[in-house]
């Protein structure tokens, strides 16, 4: 699975942009998160406008003072004018200084609310969900998004707000000292219009080239990561990194030209403000010679024309930013609006359970058009010990996976204590069930807290008692910190047989009523094998148990074993019966075990 790569700045120009409608609905929902804060954004807006507004009267203040100078007026005017402009370029600054302050109060706080919302969605989210999404891609909705979110929430609403209220103020000014002026001076907008979507339009095939280039090689990396003991089991270090520098050159070439491309925008920039510069002074001065404009306008006009080229080219950008922005928050909210895990209206709390499992004619099916299970009908009462067995794909999971609630069946009935599960409420339900699977997951936390896991409130005691009766306490107490080992990413650190331990002492302290068992088919060594065993046996004492049976000892022992077959029971009985019957199970155990360990 391939991990989203981190975006980078330039990468939003990849993106697709979003319609406007799409638009207008994603920037409103973002607007119910940040209205919660709606007087810091006001007192934003409004250090903006001032901001913006100084930025306006600080050349005009200059151009004025230098006329002054020409006309050599008093020093004291003149000293007193340019008092008057350090202090607007200093109240400049300390608005520009609580704008940002305060716009990332709230962004900071936008996101955190987002991000605190989606996370507790997923919690909600069905299994099913889950399996159909790339994990990688929703860390991504959690992370990339998010930060696209914050970082444009950060910068682009001020920048955009700026730029507009700049260009507009600054043309404005312009036209009121002299049309004629910034007739001329504005006879680069065109060039710098076509310069830049030139520049873009290259630009933006290259970016989306390097992301593509980057997404391919990021995942040829996390595959040669997860899947290194087989490169080094066949050999493959060199065609590895023969196949990663092929990408990595991919990449280089497709980062040169859209560096290149983009390096030609400052330039682009820097020409233009020295040709605006040329005409202001050039048109200027002849203008200041016949009389109709002053020195100070020339002046004036020479910082403004700055001041507009900037925020042309900011809006682009700015613009879009926005846009990628807006199309992360849409994946985000996309996450959110997924439906969470059905539930009945009436749904009540499973109290402390015996552990009677009933399935009455239960069918389901993942997909509509075929039947996983059809007319399962079984009863296990309490403490009893029910094996499933059956070849691949026939549906032994599947019962475990209703049972557990993650999904419903389509028809029938499943009982534990004579309640159907439909009308009982999920999380009471698992409270009720431990399962110990064949892989099972284990957090990097130490061991201690990952036995805890079972339930929180359980005692330091509790947990020893725990993996004591799981056989784990002697390899845990010669781990070098014990108890408070802490295990390397999913439990690496530890062998397979001792990860099962663990998460048998896990189940241990849970102490539930019904347990779930998916038997390893991995070998382990005989000694842990018995070890398994022997606290498998233990936590199967007195409590209702479903197993996917692997194992003839388990089998043998089950109360009841039952024979799957394409969704379907074919045969059930203990294994004693089983065998005399002559049947499938007969064959099945003869094909898996040697016709020497039945008889
Ligand atoms: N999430 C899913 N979506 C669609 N089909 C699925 C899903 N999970 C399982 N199936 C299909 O349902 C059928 C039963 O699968 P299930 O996992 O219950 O079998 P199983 O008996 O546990 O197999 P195994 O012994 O290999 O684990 C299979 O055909 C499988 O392809």
């Amino acid at each position: 699975m391939s991990r989203t790569p981190k975006s980078h700045p330039h990468s939003r120009m990849g993106q697709k942009p979003p319609k406007i409608n799409d638009l207008k609905a994603t920037l409103k929902r973002v607007w119910t998160y940040i209205a919660g804060q709606r007087k810091r954004f006001v007192l934003v807006m409004l250090m903006v406008v001032i901001s913006s507004t100084l930025s306006l009267v600080g050349p005009y203040v200059l151009g004025v003072a230098v006329d002054r100078v020409i006309a050599k007026v008093e020093t004291t005017t003149l000293f007193q004018l340019f008092l008057g402009l350090a202090a607007i370029y200093i109240f400049q600054m300390v608005t520009l200084i609580l704008q940002n302050y305060w716009m990332i109060g709230i962004s900071q706080h936008t996101v955190y609310t987002i991000r605190n919302h989606l996370f507790a969605h997923l919690q909600k989210l069905s299994l099913s969900y889950f399996q159909k999404q790339q994990h990688g891609e929703l860390m991504s909705r959690l992370t990339n998004d998010m930060e696209n979110v914050s970082r444009t929430l950060n910068s682009s609403i001020i920048q955009f707000t700026t730029s507009i209220l700049t260009l507009v103020g600054t043309i404005g000014m312009m036209v009121w000292l002299s049309p004629v002026l910034t007739l001329l001076t504005l006879t680069i907008v065109p060039i710098l219009i076509f310069g830049m979507k030139w520049i873009t339009k290259r630009t933006s095939v290259y970016f989306k080239d390097q992301q593509k280039h980057l997404g391919d090689m990021n995942g040829y990396i996390e595959e040669s990561l997860s899947g290194h003991s087989i490169i080094k089991l066949f050999s493959r270090e060199k065609e590895t990194i023969d196949q990663f520098n092929e990408k990595n050159e991919q990449l280089k070439r497709a980062g040169y030209w859209a560096q290149t491309y983009t390096g030609f925008i400052p330039k682009l920039m820097n020409m233009l403000n020295n040709v605006s510069f040329a005409i202001i002074v050039g048109a200027g001065g002849y203008l200041a010679v016949q009389g109709s404009i002053s020195v100070g306008v020339i002046v004036t006009f020479t910082t403004y024309s700055r001041q507009f080229t900037r925020p042309l080219n900011d809006l682009a950008n700015q613009f879009n930013m926005i846009l990628s922005a807006v199309a992360g928050a849409e994946r985000v909210f996309q996450v959110m609006d997924e439906e969470p895990e059905k539930t009945e209206k009436e749904e009540e709390s499973l109290q402390l359970v015996k552990g009677d499992v009933r399935f009455e004619s239960v069918s389901f099916s993942y997909e509509s058009d075929q039947a996983t299970l059809q007319g399962i009908t079984l009863h296990a009462k309490p403490g009893e010990t029910v094996a499933l067995v059956g070849p691949t794909g026939a549906g032994k999971t599947t019962i475990i996976s209703l049972l557990l609630r993650f999904y419903d069946p389509d028809s029938g009935r499943i009982l534990i204590d004579g309640k159907d599960t439909k009308r009982v409420n999920r999380e009471s339900l698992r409270e009720q069930m431990a399962v110990v699977l064949q892989d099972s997951f284990l957090f990097e936390k130490s061991i201690r807290e990952n036995i805890r896991y079972g339930r929180l409130g359980a005692t330091d005691e509790e947990v020893e008692q725990a993996a004591r009766e799981a056989n784990a306490h002697s390899f845990i107490c010669k781990l070098p910190n014990g108890y408070d080992t802490v295990l390397q990413s999913s439990g690496s650190s530890i062998s397979q047989g001792q990860r099962q331990l663990l998460s048998i002492a896990r189940a241990m302290v849970k102490d539930p009523s019904i347990l779930i068992l998916d038997e390893a088919t991995s070998s382990i060594d005989t000694l842990t094998e018995m070890k398994i065993n022997d606290a498998l046996k233990t936590l199967m004492k007195g409590r209702t148990s479903f197993v996917i049976a692997h194992r003839l000892n388990t089998i043998y022992q089950a109360d009841q074993i039952i024979v799957l077959q394409n969704g379907s029971i074919i045969e059930r009985g203990t294994h004693d019966e089983l065998v005399e019957q002559n049947g499938f199970y007969r064959s099945l155990v003869d094909v898996q075990f040697g016709q020497q360990a039945v008889d």
